[in-house]
């Protein structure tokens, strides 16, 4: 079967307070917020920057959502049908439907209890013949495609459910709507902020925490369904085990996938990279390492999920200053990795200035490789560099939290920088507890 293009849509929250969140969004990381629907029962705010959109869906509230579903059976929610065009789906078989969305369009919602970013939707270009894709794979649909429509004109969508967790996925094909994002939303003709100094342009990753041994599982998942390909984070990443980081209070295995997008048959590999290519990376906890950021968010999560989004900015450093003056938190990395003999030269040689990342908790990483004749003598040394920062978590548990990267050149991630990322996690929740125990 064809492997089907994916471009990224959105990517959804699931929370209870959906004013309070649509806030840090709008004021601390100055997304703009250009459509809402908003009904008896739940609102739903979509916000972006550059081509990164966030979907902030509030729960439902229960009483409301009695109302709510009779309603539909009285068939006075007009607006959502299921598709009859697309014959050749089988629609008769028994799906196991979990509350159909309860007037939330565009997602199903879940029966996790914390708040959480549960949903990562994507454009295809033919909904039923990813559906019929997905149910031959086995898997678990949802919403089957299902039509909606306003005034500028219609998409069809499906929602199935990954086998990482509270994780979804939602399929729209909206090639014959002409709004600026989806039926049954109302835009908002507010002015687009000036994104001033901190220029977001695209998701750069995604990262799912995963139990311990899951990995490979996922990821075959992920290429039998939707034929996700294994990308190499690290040159010393071995093809099974994934890229291992260990000791120094580090146990972390990393494995990456990247999807297909049309620009992947456009272009001859290897591609540059597009602003809708963003990557899968799945992180587990190694056994017997002590505590560790990913179980923590598995306990307080309740079971795999999205642990981080990171935003691509073009200018990290003016995006951190900007931030910290609209008030995120990022957590602070160690103080010896800025001391760490050698680091101060290569800050420079990558052009930065090594105090002013110090003073701002933005790590640095270089990858050095050999460029040109058969990596011989006649070879240049070619310098690739990576900058990043975590924020401290979003919601009220230690779950999940923002990245700020800028890659110059570096497409997958460093070691230095994801053990120092690593501890300044691990220093925060560490804290924490301790304060929470006194
Ligand atoms: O370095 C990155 O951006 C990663 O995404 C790797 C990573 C994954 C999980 C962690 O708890 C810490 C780092
Ligand atoms: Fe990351």
């Amino acid at each position: 079967m064809a492997t089907p293009f994916l471009t990224l849509n959105h990517i959804a929250f699931h929370v209870t307070n959906g004013a309070a969140l649509l806030q840090e969004l709008v004021n601390k990381f100055q997304f703009h917020l250009f459509a809402m629907r908003v009904t008896e029962t739940t609102r739903q705010f979509a916000v972006k920057k550059g081509s990164a959109v966030f979907l902030v869906n509030e729960r439902p509230k229960l009483g409301v959502a009695t109302a709510q579903q009779k309603a539909r059976q009285e068939g006075r929610l007009g607006l959502i049908q299921e598709c009859t065009d697309l014959s050749c789906i089988p629609f008769n078989h028994a799906l196991p439907i979990v509350c159909p969305g309860l007037d939330l369009l565009y997602d199903v919602c879940t029966s996790c209890s914390v708040d959480t970013a549960s949903n990562v939707s994507f454009e295809v270009e033919d909904v039923g013949s990813l559906y019929r894709r997905l149910y031959a794979c086995g898997c678990q649909i949802l919403i089957p495609p299902t039509e909606v429509k306003d005034d500028s004109g219609c998409v069809i969508y499906c929602v199935i459910k990954s086998i990482v967790g509270n994780i979804y996925h939602t399929f729209i094909d909206r090639s014959r709507y002409t709004g600026e994002f989806l039926p049954g939303f109302q835009v908002i003709d507010s002015p687009a902020m000036a994104s001033g100094l901190a220029e977001i342009t695209h998701f750069d990753h995604v990262t799912y925490a995963c139990p311990q041994g899951s990995s490979s599982q996922v990821l075959k998942w992920y290429e039998k369904c939707f034929g996700f390909q294994r990308f190499q984070l690290h040159e010393e990443e071995n093809a099974e085990d994934g890229y291992i980081i260990s000791g120094d209070g580090v146990g972390l295995r990393l494995t990456a996938m990247q999807y297909w997008t049309c620009s992947k048959v456009a272009l001859s590999l290897p591609l540059p990279r597009k602003q809708s290519d963003c990557r899968f990376v799945l992180a587990e906890s190694l056994p017997g390492q002590g505590r560790n950021q990913v179980d923590t968010f598995l306990e307080q999560h309740g079971g795999a999920g999205i642990q981080h989004v990171a935003l691509y900015t073009p200018d990290i450093i003016a995006t951190v200053r900007t931030f910290c003056c609209t008030g995120v938190q990022f957590v602070t990395p160690p103080p010896a990795y800025y001391t760490e003999t050698g680091k101060e030269e290569e800050i420079r040689a990558a052009g930065q200035d090594p105090q002013l990342l110090s003073q701002l908790g933005v790590l640095l990483d270089t990858d050095v490789s050999m460029k040109g004749e058969g990596r011989g003598c006649q070879g240049m040394v070619e310098r690739r560099h990576l900058m990043q920062i975590f924020t401290k978590p979003i919601f009220s548990e230690e779950t999940f939290f923002l990245e700020l990267i800028q890659r110059q050149g570096a497409s997958g991630f460093g070691e230095g920088n994801i053990r120092a990322l690593w501890q300044a996690v691990q220093a925060f929740i560490d804290q924490k507890e301790r304060e929470q125990s006194n």
